[in-house]
């Protein structure tokens, strides 16, 4: 199953990028024999639209039609459900396992997510209460998967 990390907003070269690509890179090595051949990561442009409606509107255009036939959709969001790193690891192996071709998480931009697009994921999963910067949230949903794949593996990376 392709995972995809789908990013409304994009990450200047720098400490950010490089955190996020590590953990990608780790994950696609742990994942690879696991039945996850790789960790996709797409950005694309916050809209320049002047009210936010708008803006998240064409945002969600933009991620709905990037999804691939029968790929599921995780939404990134303040709002979602708080779970922890091993329900996040079971989920992804169970979505796999159902067969599944492609599972999209997606991050929102500067407006966050539009309701359209919460409403389309199932689940939503929430980092916390708190809102983070979406360059933030990219490094850890990156963390997350590669994490996932070490709790799959049986690895000792994740400690509880
Ligand atoms: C800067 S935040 C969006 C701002 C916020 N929704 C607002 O109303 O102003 C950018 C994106 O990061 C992600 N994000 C931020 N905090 C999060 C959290 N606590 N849990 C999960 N995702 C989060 C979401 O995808 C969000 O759309």
């Amino acid at each position: 199953m392709r995972l995809i990390l789908l990013c409304v907003g994009r990450c200047k070269a720098g400490p950010e990028t490089e955190l996020s690509q590590r953990y990608i890179e780790r994950a696609n090595a742990a994942g690879r024999a696991l039945g996850f051949p790789r960790v996709e990561l797409r950005e694309f442009d916050e809209s320049r639209a002047r009210e936010p409606a708008l803006r998240k509107a064409a945002e969600a255009k933009t991620i709905l039609a990037s999804l691939s036939p029968g790929a599921r959709l995780v939404a990134l969001d303040e709002s979602g459900a708080l779970v922890s790193s091993r329900e996040f690891s079971a989920f992804l192996g169970k979505t796999r396992d159902e067969g599944a071709p492609a599972l999209t998480l997606a991050i929102g931009g500067a407006d966050g997510l539009s309701g359209e697009i919460l409403e389309a994921a199932s689940p939503i999963v929430s980092f916390g209460r708190m809102t983070f910067p979406h360059q933030l949230v990219r490094i850890m949903a990156a963390e997350q998967l590669y994490r996932a794949m070490t709790i799959l593996a049986g690895h000792p990376y994740h400690r509880d």
